[in-house]
């Protein structure tokens, strides 16, 4: 960029103005008259001319300095044309200059402000970088410790899982020796309260408890005692159950476990297996719910257990499948040892509350009637059945077993029942089937060669858990209170006391490996 210079008039004068060649006046010291030189001074000088610099002249009087008119630019001379084009050329380069170093010195500006900002940039994300480089060597620290610690935790998981698994198997091996202690046939006995119907004021003066194995029966002459496993004199529904969890418990170890509830018509059988509502629930709804919360505690023991459930009857010794609403009677296949039915539902169970709509469905289903003595009393034997598949991960364990639950129709007289027709058949059939118990009971207790379980469709079904299988069986005895059924009541104790002196052979765990 020409640089600029103080021209002889004090105004700035470019480096391209200092190019441009200059008309040159003389300065002489002598005295001139150049009269046509100050004429064209005088007439430049005059409003209106373009301005020139002042030549100058010598007074010859004075000998002073005065400056001169310019001279008249001659326009027809070519070289005033040119210095004429030059200098419109130079004020507009100039202007040109003027805006290009005022937008350069703008652009400097920015430019230094941008370079400022950038490097402000540059820092910040060079501190960032820094941090994220830290943060990624912490997580990297922190997840290298935390599997170390997963794997520490797996380790020592497993450890303690096995160490649970086999102690586990010590406690039900003791847990079951328990149980098979306690006699071949347990037997327990239970007296209702007076109900609805009943007069509740009447004395129990003619049954006594002497402790909770005992009870004995006076009509009067003498009485007679009784000791069984335990005695349930107007207990609750929950003590009853209480008192049953650990051989309950036993089919969560691969055992088959049998509980029938024999006694005279009305005396509590259904009420002690089925039940009602919350508090009444029976042995039935709590046994299944006391076999899930089981399966939950097991399972960080890598047990794995399946629950499906059947539900029959035996009407007039015929089978019908109380799960389906078609009354179809099912055919019962014995094989060797083992009896089926093939037809018989089975539905699985996922949940306690499952059970609910079967139990509905097999209410409906099953053969009730009003008598003189029960307004809702059963006329058939209902067995219910929960199967239970088991499987360990860890020991490669795998068994199936049973609880059976048998609520039998009642025992009667026809005198007392005063029963007639269609009743009067079921009745027949009632007492025959459980004289039929009563007998296989009996040569069990003889220990007879032949026993006759194939007499019914009853003692059929159950010769598994009568002496012919690996069952362990509970026989629950229930009593009315009154003393008029008195009779009907020495009659059942007689019968639980046979049955608790039978020996049906110790039962069997039920194990298979995967
Ligand atoms: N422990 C008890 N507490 C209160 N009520 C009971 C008890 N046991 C039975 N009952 C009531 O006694 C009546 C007869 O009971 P349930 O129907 O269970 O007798 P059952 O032996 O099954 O009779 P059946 O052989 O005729 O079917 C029912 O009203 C029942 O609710």
């Amino acid at each position: 960029m020409p640089s600029r210079q103080p021209s002889r008039t004090g105004r700035p004068s470019t480096g391209l103005r200092s190019a441009i060649p200059h008309t040159k006046i003389p300065l002489t010291g002598r005295a001139t008259t150049d009269l046509a030189g100050l004429q064209r001074m005088r007439t430049s000088s005059e409003p209106g001319r373009p301005k020139t610099a002042a030549p100058f002249s010598v007074s010859a009087s004075r000998g002073r300095v005065r400056a001169l008119p310019p001279p008249r630019p001659n326009l027809s001379d070519p070289r005033e044309l040119k210095k004429k084009e030059w200098k419109l050329n130079i004020a507009e380069l100039e202007k040109v200059c003027e805006e290009r170093s005022r937008l350069v010195s703008e652009l400097t500006t920015q430019n230094c402000s941008l370079t400022l900002e950038m490097d402000n940039m540059k820092t910040q994300l060079n501190a960032k970088t820094m941090l994220h480089e830290s943060a990624c060597q912490e997580v990297a620290r922190l997840t290298a410790d935390g599997e170390r610690m997963k794997r520490e935790a797996e380790e020592r998981e497993s450890s303690l899982k096995a160490q649970l698994v086999t102690q586990d198997q010590k406690v039900r091996t003791l847990l079951n020796d328990v149980v098979d202690l306690r006699g071949k046939i347990r037997v327990a006995v239970r007296l209702r309260p007076f109900v609805k119907g009943e007069d509740a004021g009447e004395s129990l003066s003619h049954i006594g408890f002497p402790d909770r194995r005992s009870i004995s029966v006076n009509n009067g002459s003498k009485p007679t005692a009784y000791q069984f496993q335990h005695v349930f004199c107007q207990a609750s529904q929950e003590y009853v159950f209480d008192e049953f969890k650990e051989l309950i418990e036993s089919v969560i170890s691969g055992y088959n476990v049998a509980i029938i509830a024999y006694g005279q018509t009305g005396s509590g059988k259904t009420y002690t297996m089925r039940g009602g509502e919350g508090d009444q629930r029976g042995l039935i709804p709590r046994a299944v719910e006391f076999m899930f919360l089981t399966r939950n505690n097991l399972k960080s023991m890598d047990w794995t257990y399946e629950y499906a459930a059947s539900f029959l009857e035996v009407y007039n010794d015929d089978v019908f499948d109380l799960l389906r609403n078609e009354r179809t009677k099912l055919k019962v296949v014995l094989g060797t040892g083992r009896v089926d039915i093939p037809d018989l539902k089975t539905v699985a169970l996922q949940s306690p509350d499952d059970l609910h709509e079967l139990m509905l469905l097999a209410d409906k289903n099953r053969s009730t009637a009003a008598t003189k003595m029960n307004e809702t009393s059963s006329r058939s034997h209902a067995v219910f059945t929960l199967r239970v598949t088991a499987t360990n991960a860890i020991s490669s364990e795998a068994f199936t077993s049973s609880l059976s639950l048998v609520d039998l129709a009642g025992s009667e007289r026809a005198k007392e029942s005063e029963v007639s027709g269609p009743r009067f058949t079921e009745m027949t059939h009632i007492n025959k089937a459980l004289s039929n118990l009563q007998n296989v009971i009996r040569c069990q207790l003889r220990k007879e060669a032949h026993v006759p379980y194939r007499n019914s469709k009853l003692t059929m079904l159950l010769q598994e858990c009568l002496g012919k299988g690996n069952s362990k069986t509970l026989m629950l005895v229930n009593l009315r209170p009154s003393f008029a059924n008195l009779t009907e009541t020495k009659r059942s104790l007689d019968f639980a006391a046979n049955t608790s002196q039978t020996v049906i052979g110790a039962p069997l765990k039920n194990e298979s490996s995967q």
